[in-house]
């Protein structure tokens, strides 16, 4: 028969002025009376107040306070317990600690808030859901508010990058994409890209929070964000270079072109509709569809070889212009690819719209690419 790992402490305190057993063990179970919390799971942190420890904890309940979902929201939830001498309390923030820090957990986060994001919450999201569980995680928070287009994308090129665990974007899809853009361009990209990026949902669509948390079966709402991200939760991304001229860009959500792409951009001036200016948007130009002529070259997929047609010579002009952006830049340049040796296959238009996606949600509400996987990270561990 297996037997029990030996727990981390076994010991009597004092709970509502009643002297109980209570036991953490190895496998991070926190046990007394007939309760227990999963501390990987449900404890944020803990802190000492006086001769107590005050344990810091979220668990799942009917009607939570932050996060608008009706599955199991989330509520913040306390206890306290006295350990029965110094020594013994001593014992137990040491034990706690160590198994919390076994987590791999962040410990220092720089946090982006975009208040001009969809419907303008971002700065509500993260007073009200974003500042208190990361206190209670005993997360040390760095807050800057974006100002201005462009501007997370300059705080990520220079960002001291040694004094952070991770950046959190409270924002839409668009200020995530600024810091990869950000930390691609610098020229340690090759050690900042491997910075976690943490996203919380406050955006109009907010397809990549979707893509994220979906994929482990939880809702799109802040506070589940927030905990993925104090839990030190990761996913490694692809991502797509893009070259036009000599511009690089770099997408780690979805590229556009035609009906998506005039949906998002000419939808700017309904941004005071929130979430609702990509509907009426759409619905205006579907009413009206525009044709765009061009073609698509691609190297396709495993199973996807019939697509398209075949082509040979022509992808060797796009070899020699990327070539030469090369040369001049310092940041990250795209993947080393021999791209003349590829079996290229082409579509051609005219097109109504090309929307390429690297995660299945292209917003909360579009799932545009079933088949797009978010694979479980290699990357960090
Ligand atoms: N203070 C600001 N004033 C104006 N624009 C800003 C400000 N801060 C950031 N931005 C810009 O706001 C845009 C939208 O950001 P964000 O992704 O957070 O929200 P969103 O509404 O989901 O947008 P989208 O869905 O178009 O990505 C970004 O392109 C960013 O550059």
């Amino acid at each position: 028969m297996d037997q029990a790992p030996e727990p981390m402490i076994s010991d009597r305190v004092i709970i509502n002025g009643v002297v109980k057993p209570m036991t953490l063990s190895a496998e991070g179970q926190l046990r007394w009376s007939d309760r227990s919390l999963d501390v990987e799971k449900e404890v944020l942190g803990f802190a000492v107040e006086g001769s107590k420890i005050k344990i810091r904890s979220v668990v799942e309940t009917s009607a939570g306070f932050c996060c608008g979902d009706s599955r199991g929201s989330l509520t913040r939830k306390s206890f306290n317990f006295e350990p029965s001498s110094l020594d013994s309390l001593r014992v137990w923030c040491e034990k706690l600690q160590q198994y919390i820090d076994s987590l791999g957990r962040p410990k220092r986060l720089f946090v982006l808030v975009n208040p001009y994001g969809g419907k303008k919450f971002a700065s509500k999201v993260f007073i009200d859901v974003v500042k208190p569980l990361m206190e209670d995680a005993n997360i040390e928070i760095t807050v800057q508010e974006t100002k201005h287009q462009g501007h997370a994308k300059e705080v990520a090129s220079t960002l001291e990058l040694a004094k952070y665990d991770g950046i959190v974007c409270v924002s839409g899809d668009g200020i995530l994409v600024e810091v990869v853009n950000g930390l691609l361009e610098r020229s340690d990209w090759n050690n900042a890209i491997r910075m976690p990026i943490g996203l919380v949902p406050a955006g109009t669509g907010n397809g990549m929070a979707k893509s994220l948390l979906d994929s482990v079966g939880e809702p799109c709402a802040p506070a589940n964000a927030v905990l993925a991200i104090i839990r030190g939760h990761k996913r490694s991304l692809d991502v797509a270079t893009i070259s036009q001229g000599h511009a690089k860009f770099f997408s780690v959500l979805m590229l556009a072109w035609g009906l998506v792409a005039d949906i998002d951009i000419e939808s700017e001036k309904y941004r005071w509709m929130g979430s609702a200016r990509i509907d009426f948007y759409a619905i205006k130009r579907i009413c009206s569809l525009r044709k765009y002529n061009g073609a698509i070259k691609f190297v396709p997929a495993p199973g996807y070889e019939s697509y398209g047609e075949a082509v040979n010579d022509e992808v060797g002009v796009a070899t020699s212009d990327s070539e030469s952006v090369k040369a001049h830049g310092y940041g990250y340049q795209g993947p080393d690819l021999d791209i003349k040796n590829l079996s290229w296959r082409k579509i051609s238009g005219p097109f109504v719209s090309i929307w390429l996606h690297n995660v299945p949600w292209g917003a909360e509400e579009t799932m545009a690419a079933p088949d797009a996987k978010v694979v479980l990270s290699s990357f960090y561990d």
